[in-house]
């Protein structure tokens, strides 16, 4: 391989399977992830994440295929020889010890030089604003600031690749915000550093990636940008798995004007007129957001179509409303949920 492949490509995986006895959780997974890339794992609960997460860590060991890491298969290789700094939902902080020696614990154990050790620390704790914290311990920290040790601790050792497993899944919603930011910010810093983080939050996956890999069922069902899925998503699966709300999928009769088994559009591409339109239905729910109104309408399918309105809009529970899907929106899907070009 040439040296600027090797630059390019940062982890390969080549047909990794992991079995657990007679049960194939990842099957034949093929994926390159770029140096510096952000690659955000997503997907129904049970279909792999963490587990590939996992492999990729050394923490579980790869059954089948390969996994290269700069240009060397380590599927052999013991976690803390990869190269890799894990951050846990969990944080998986030492309690007993302050956070700075939580953050130098690794470096320390690693027979690093003492002045190294206080540099690093302290440009971690300086990125991260933990400096006023260093002599506390754990539990006098709140979630985030804790969220945020474990990232430091991380930083510190230098990583070629960050993986995060749901890191901000036990903070509540300001705090995610917050410290989602700083992840961001993080990985626009740590240029070289590749980050591979598991999520079930939309908004996470939409704003950290620049790739998103769908899994379905242990297998990878989708791999690109986060707006490649959404404008284009290549199955019915990836159609109704990213973006919230998800896309309205109409099927049967109300689809077939469009020589589709099942027609595609997303809330925001609808168009409400108040006497005729495409399709129409009863409005059930209106949910006002401000700025805009997701409107939930029953028409005789198993799920409300949500239809995206101005805020100042008024719909009550009840009232017939008419919509239709903006030209050139409409995703169209065969029986066997690919899509119709
Ligand atoms: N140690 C194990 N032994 C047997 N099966 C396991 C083991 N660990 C995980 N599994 C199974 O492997 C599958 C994938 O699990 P995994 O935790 O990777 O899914 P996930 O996508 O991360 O799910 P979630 O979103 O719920 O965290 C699941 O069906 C799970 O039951």
């Amino acid at each position: 391989m040439k040296k600027e492949e090797r630059i390019v490509t940062n982890l390969k995986l080549t047909d990794l399977s992991k079995r657990y006895g007679q049960v194939e959780v990842l099957k034949h997974i093929n994926l390159d992830i770029k140096s510096g890339e952000f690659m955000v794992f997503v997907g129904p609960s049970g279909c792999g994440k963490s587990t590939l997460l996992r492999c990729i860590a050394g923490l579980e060991e790869i059954t089948g295929g390969t996994l290269e890491i700069e240009g060397e298969v380590v599927n052999d290789r013991a976690p803390s020889k990869r190269g890799i700094a894990m951050v846990f939902q969990s944080y998986a902080l030492y309690p007993h010890m302050t956070v700075y020696d939580n953050m130098a614990y690794a470096l320390k154990i690693a027979n690093a030089h003492k002045d190294e050790i206080e540099t690093k620390v302290a440009a971690a704790a300086e990125q991260l604003q933990l400096t006023p914290y260093l002599q506390r311990l754990p539990g006098q920290l709140s979630g985030g600031q804790r969220q945020r040790v474990a990232i430091g601790r991380a930083i510190v050792r230098d990583p070629k690749v960050f993986l995060f497993d749901e890191p901000l899944s036990n903070l509540d919603a300001a705090l995610r915000v917050a410290t989602r930011i700083q992840i961001a910010k993080l990985h626009e810093t740590m240029v070289k550093t590749t980050m591979i983080y598991v999520t079930h939050d939309q908004v996470e996956a939409m704003t950290l990636a620049d790739r998103i890999c769908v899994l379905r069922d242990g297998r990878i069902e989708q791999v690109g940008t986060p707006l490649e899925l959404y404008e284009q998503p290549q199955s019915l699966f990836v159609a109704g798995f990213i973006g919230s709300p998800k896309m309205n999928l109409i099927e049967g009769d109300k689809a077939k004007p469009f020589n589709a088994h099942t027609v595609g559009v997303r809330s925001e591409h609808m168009t409400v007129s108040p006497d005729s339109g495409t399709w129409s239905g009863t409005v059930i729910h209106t949910e006002n957001l401000g700025s805009d109104s997701y409107v939930y309408i029953d028409m005789g399918q198993e799920d409300p179509v949500v239809v995206r309105v101005d805020g100042s809009t008024k719909y009550r529970s009840g009232d017939t409303i008419h919509f239709s899907p903006v030209d050139d929106k409409i995703h169209r899907f065969d029986t066997n949920g690919k899509p119709i070009s």
